[in-house]
């Protein structure tokens, strides 16, 4: 049986998906699970999913009876709108029902607090980390720049991702160890395509609008890349890189920090296909622990030049502030 490699372990698989090298016997997954149905059952989903997502962005009569009004509570840890609570239940229900069977947990976004109370965040065996909605200030304001994201974690470890980016009509897989593609709504695919920039100078660099302190401003402005994007969403940030459009982002936690839900599928993606995902100090980031925080500085790159941008953020960030835990 074929055994994905650890999270974080940077061995570069093969960037392109190829129908013929994945097969649903090599592939490690839960007891009576196939991979082909479930990849099905992951691209009916998530188109589904995009339908609800763009008749709110739209202001149209969303299918499958969702309400029509996009009312927005504003939270502590964000705003949440009708369009989050829809997809969460979508996601969960269509899961649930494609897959009756399958010893999963499901833990998303908008169920995180109830999950956290039943001990969830310490589980061990397999477990889905969704978010209906990434990049929900970005949604509200009309940017385009929001995704959807699925992630299939097996003891704390990650095994598949699933970015949809309904505006730009992707839907990204990446299958730890197999390889990362993206798919348009007629199913057609297209491979990663990371860009060739490797020194700094030429290199583009995405970075949050709505979360930039003064302390990851500065790390930009040390790094001095050739240029810097503010990007909406962690999937579309991700997605970027894997058009070639860009070629690293870095996150970094202050007062706040980004959730496992964030992180999880736009991780399995990009490492599917060859990049880097770890914290400055070459650390691999883990899932489904504690509080389900990513803090730290995290650097995430076509990893082509993985370890030359971390050691230089990590220098950084030490001169900028020599407590920040990376
Ligand atoms: N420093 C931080 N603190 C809290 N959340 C963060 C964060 N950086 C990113 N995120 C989360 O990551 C997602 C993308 O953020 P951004 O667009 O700023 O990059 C958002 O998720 P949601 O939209 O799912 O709540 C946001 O809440
Ligand atoms: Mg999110």
């Amino acid at each position: 049986m074929y055994r994905f490699p650890e999270v974080g372990s940077l061995d570069f698989p093969k960037a392109s998906f190829s129908k013929k090298s994945m097969s649903s016997t090599d592939c490690f997954l839960p007891n009576g699970v196939n991979l082909e149905d479930l990849l099905e059952g992951l691209r009916s989903l998530s188109w589904g999913a995009a339908d609800i997502l763009m008749a709110y962005a739209r202001g149209s009569k969303p299918p499958y009876g969702f309400p029509m009004e996009l009312e927005i509570e504003d939270n502590p840890g964000g705003p949440v709108s009708a369009a989050d609570l829809a997809v969460n239940s979508w996601l969960l229900d269509g899961i649930n029902s494609k897959f009756p069977t399958a010893t999963w947990k499901l833990l998303s976004e908008e169920n995180a607090k109830e999950e956290f109370v039943e001990g969830l965040s310490a589980c061990n065996g397999w477990i889905w980390i969704l978010d209906p909605l990434d990049g929900t200030k970005d949604f509200i304001k009309g940017t385009g720049e929001y995704a959807v994201h699925l992630a299939l974690v097996n003891d704390h470890h990650l095994k598949m991702g699933v970015v949809l980016i309904p505006e730009k009509e992707e839907l990204w897989f990446g299958v730890l160890g197999e390889g990362a593609w993206c798919e348009n709504r007629l199913g057609e695919k297209r491979n990663v395509k990371f860009s060739n920039r490797t020194q700094i100078s030429e290199m583009i660099l995405v970075a949050s609008k709505s979360h930039r302190d003064k302390t990851l401003s500065q790390l930009m402005e040390r790094i001095s890349p050739g240029e810097t994007k503010g990007i909406g969403s962690v999937g579309c940030k991700v997605g970027t890189i894997l058009r070639g459009e860009a070629d690293f982002y870095i996150s970094l936690s202050g007062k706040t920090a980004p959730k496992d839900w964030d992180m999880a599928a736009p991780e399995a993606v990009l490492r599917a296909a060859g990049g880097g995902f770890t914290h400055a100090d070459g650390r691999p980031l883990s899932y489904n622990k504690d509080n389900y925080e990513q803090r730290g500085c995290l650097i995430v790159s076509h990893g082509k030049n993985h370890d030359l941008i971390c050691k230089l953020a990590e220098d950084e960030i030490k001169k900028l502030d020599p407590f920040f835990e990376i």
